[in-house]
């Protein structure tokens, strides 16, 4: 059975963060591991508060999980503050973690920070070297690039910029235009469109950390990058499309709608 690991968040109400990960996982058919680096007190309609878990804590979940079990890849998504960056980065390096999806979460959909203001560089400086790719959505593209983005062009642009910080590959999301939902992915070399119709829904909590917990899924199952992004862009869009209504806000993705068998081979557990 592959194996992928999530360093993440909490979200109290499973639609976005760690718990939405972890289904993710499961729905592709890879066994799912949780490092969490704080909890939020969350709903359908916004981030209440948190708590950021202390950086000795962390540092032992990731390093007893390594000192066990191979792990075939591993998401990162909120990761709070500079001190927990750094940890992060100190236990990857050192446990040679490879197949590293960066999902660079600033900002909850409803406002709230989910990284401290003073932690965004060191974000930059130590995660996104070691990324194999990393997922920015428009906000977020916005903020590392310091470039406003309104339309392709742009988040090709915002792509390259990207890269030249030292990242191998990127993909910035285009959930946030109008129009069809299409993200850009960047290698160095060439740009693919990773294209989608927009799905009229409010109910999008948990996008972003939807689709870079498949990606990290499919790679840690041995699918080939551009692959993996691909396959990982249908299973957002089905998620998506068969989202719930659950609560009184912006409802979550639904990682069970249908058990994703693209390829003959999504979610029959690997060898
Ligand atoms: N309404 C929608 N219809 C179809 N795809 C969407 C929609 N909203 C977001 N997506 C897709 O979901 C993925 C996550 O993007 P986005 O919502 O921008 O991320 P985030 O949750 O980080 O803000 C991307 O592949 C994006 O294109
Ligand atoms: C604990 C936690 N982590 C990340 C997010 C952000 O999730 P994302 O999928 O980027 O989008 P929204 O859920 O904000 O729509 C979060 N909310 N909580």
């Amino acid at each position: 059975m592959r194996t992928v690991l999530t360093i993440a968040g909490s979200d109290s109400c499973g639609g976005a963060g760690i718990q939405a990960d972890l289904k993710t996982f499961s729905a592709l058919g890879a066994y799912g591991m949780s490092v969490i680096t704080a909890i939020t007190a969350q709903n359908t309609m916004g981030v209440f508060d948190v708590r950021e878990l202390d950086v000795d804590i962390i540092k032992k979940q990731i390093d007893y999980l390594y000192e066990d079990i191979r792990i075939d890849a591993v998401k990162v998504g909120m990761v709070s503050s500079i001190e927990i960056i750094d940890v992060i980065g100190e236990c990857l390096k050192k446990n040679n973690a490879v197949n590293i999806v960066v999902d660079p979460v600033m900002v909850s959909k409803s406002g709230y920070h989910l990284l401290r203001e003073e932690a965004k560089d060191e974000l930059f400086k130590v995660l996104f070297p070691l990324a194999e790719v990393v997922t920015p959505n428009l906000f977020e593209a916005e903020l590392i690039t310091g470039a406003k983005i309104e339309n392709l062009e742009q988040m090709k642009e915002a792509a390259v910029k990207i890269h030249n910080l030292g990242v191998r590959k990127v993909i910035v999301k285009g959930g946030h235009l109008t129009g069809d939902a299409v993200d850009v992915l960047y290698d160095g070399e060439s740009f693919e469109y990773l294209t989608g119709t927009r799905i009229e829904t409010k109910n999008t909590h948990g996008t972003g950390c939807t689709f870079s917990s498949a990606i990290a899924a499919l790679l840690a199952r041995g699918y080939t990058f551009q692959k993996a992004a691909r396959l990982a862009k249908e299973y957002i869009n089905g998620a998506i499309e068969h989202s719930l209504e659950i609560g009184h806000g912006v409802g979550p993705t639904n990682h069970f709608w249908n058990l994703f068998k693209k390829d003959g081979c999504i979610n029959e557990p690997s060898e």
